[in-house]
């Protein structure tokens, strides 16, 4: 049976009090532990504002958090940290360390943790980020997807039950974008720990178990990949579902539903399509 970890109610904010339209309007959703879901929607249509709630870094104005059955308040927020870490599209400024493995190993050092267990933790997570031969270098000095992939490794090594990632791979190239994502499925798979991405990318959005899509402030649909992408016709689906509608024009017999890109290939490889 699976455990809900995340679970917010009818959730309302505004970051102007004095206005009175507010930012997020009655948001429910819930993620279950060992759970993918994303968060996607148009630029301005409040998912980091949902982030940072769901973090504590800001207080709703009405409704309720609830994550690992502690509801979130001000006295229970420091709490509630311990199970969900939050990495932000943006690393600049979120350095402390001088190098790259004393930053990763920094909020382990507040928990008091034995150095053993805090070595093993750092070795573990820059060698999951590919960071471990550049664990030395002063983070400030790195590049921007180096920077982001210690800023990940500095999460991962807190060992949260739930990841919260703010478009967060947008900085890396494609092939260490796709390396993370593996990670993550893996980390998803083995230590089920449950992840929350926010992504205007559709096909990372196509990896999570289901997709939550927002719109001025509300939810505006909620499903898996197969039902959003069929509900939602203006949203630009991921590219297997692409080629699926190009080749469907071109009258060939593909099937008429949604397929993932292992669904595609094994289809293509199958059909012996000729161009
Ligand atoms: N600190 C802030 N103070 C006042 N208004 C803010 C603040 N941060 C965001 N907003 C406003 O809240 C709304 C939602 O912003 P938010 O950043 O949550 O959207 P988003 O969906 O993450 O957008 P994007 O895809 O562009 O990152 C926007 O209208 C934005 O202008």
């Amino acid at each position: 049976m699976s455990t809900t970890v995340v679970e917010v109610e009818n959730l309302s904010f505004r970051y102007d009090k004095r206005l009175k339209e507010n930012i997020l309007s009655n948001i429910s959703m819930t993620v279950d532990q060992g759970e993918w879901l994303a968060v996607i929607g148009p630029n301005g249509s409040g998912k980091s504002t949902l982030a940072q709630l769901l973090v504590g870094l800001i207080e709703a104005d009405s409704g309720k958090i609830r994550i690992k059955n502690t509801v979130m308040d001000d006295t229970s927020k420091w709490k509630v940290r311990r199970h969900i870490g939050i990495v932000f599209q943006n690393p600049e400024n979120q350095f402390i360390g001088t190098t790259v493995q004393d930053d990763v190993a920094f909020s382990l050092e507040n928990l008091n943790m034995p150095y053993d267990e805090m070595k093993f933790r750092v070795d573990q997570a820059l060698d999951l980020v590919g960071m471990s031969s550049l664990r030395h270098h002063d983070p400030s000095q790195l590049s921007g997807g180096q920077k982001q992939r210690v800023a990940i490794a500095g999460i991962l090594a807190l060992k949260p039950s739930i990841l919260v990632l703010d478009e967060a791979l947008v900085m890396l190239d494609p092939k260490s974008r796709r390396e993370l994502l593996t990670v993550l499925q893996n980390l998803k798979r083995k230590e089920n720990i449950s992840i929350l991405s926010i992504t205007h990318d559709m096909n990372e959005a196509a990896l999570a178990d289901r997709i939550i899509l927002l719109e001025s402030g509300k939810v505006k649909n909620c499903g898996t990949s197969e039902q959003l992408f069929v509900a939602e016709p203006d949203l630009e689906p991921p590219f297997p579902e692409l080629l699926r509608r190009e080749l469907l024009k071109r009258n060939r017999n593909i099937p008429n539903e949604y397929m993932t890109e292992e669904e595609m290939v094994n289809w293509l490889c199958k059909s012996r399509l000729t161009v």
